[in-house]
């Protein structure tokens, strides 16, 4: 039967990029989805404006909500301090199957903790689970109704703290626009966009930069 598109951008990563060497892996999937596929990584424009967020907070506790094919993950945990750690939620057995492989070819499996399963069923156990309190980072690329609930969901299970950083992908396209409303008019929030374009296109996207402020 015919391959599915994330397998054919691991082949391409397989094919293409250096084992052990995240740099390489993220070119191979950006040239694979500019000129090849198109692919909902967060891509290269905005992965810029991703890791200099990633680098200015400089996180202990990452928790990206929508792996995918690993694409942010392994942007995100090649900027991360050596016992830093990342959890990435995927629910889609599928896409987490072929993370796993992105992430591993990446070099980068010490740093990335994969859980397959939901946002909403997995955010109340991070403590419990994982033995994590609070995240200093979470990056959100999910499915763009699930933004505003996890959101929520994450101020309630108490695993934001003073300080932490939520960066949304997508607030334009395809456009997130209860979150958006609520963490820019939430007196608990400081938010500011990044004005971009959607990934390997013109049209326009950005990310939500919004500090939680306790
Ligand atoms: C609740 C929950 N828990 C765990 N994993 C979850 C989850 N909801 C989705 N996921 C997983 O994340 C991934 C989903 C991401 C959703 N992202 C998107 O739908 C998405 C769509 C576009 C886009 C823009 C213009 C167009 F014309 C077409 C598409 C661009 C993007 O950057 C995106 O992230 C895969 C899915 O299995
Ligand atoms: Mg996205």
């Amino acid at each position: 039967t015919r391959s599915t598109r994330p397998q054919r951008l691991l082949g391409a990563v397989q094919k293409n990029a250096t084992r052990g060497d995240p740099c390489s892996v993220i070119q191979a999937i950006d040239h694979f989805c500019r000129n090849k596929e198109w692919a909902m990584n967060v891509g290269d424009e905005k992965g810029c404006i991703l890791d200099a967020v990633v680098s200015e907070v400089n996180p202990a506790t990452v928790l990206e909500l929508g792996t995918y094919c690993g694409y942010s993950t392994v942007r995100i945990a090649r900027l991360l301090p050596p016992d830093a750690k990342l959890i990435t939620l995927e629910f889609n057995p599928d896409f987490a199957a072929i993370a796993r492989q992105v992430i591993a070819w990446a070099g980068l499996e010490e740093k990335v903790q994969l859980v397959e399963g939901a946002s909403g069923d997995w955010i109340p156990r991070m403590k419990e689970q994982f033995g994590v309190k609070t995240f200093d980072l979470v990056f959100l690329d999910h499915w763009k109704d699930r933004y505003l609930p996890d959101t929520k969901l994450m101020e309630e299970c108490g695993i934001l703290r003073k300080g932490s950083v939520l960066l949304a992908d997508n607030v334009i396209c395809p456009g997130t626009p209860d979150y958006l409303e609520f963490v820019r008019n939430s007196p608990r929030y400081e938010s500011q966009y990044f004005k971009s374009h959607l990934e390997y296109t013109k049209v326009e996207d950005g990310l939500e930069k919004s500090v939680f402020l306790g």
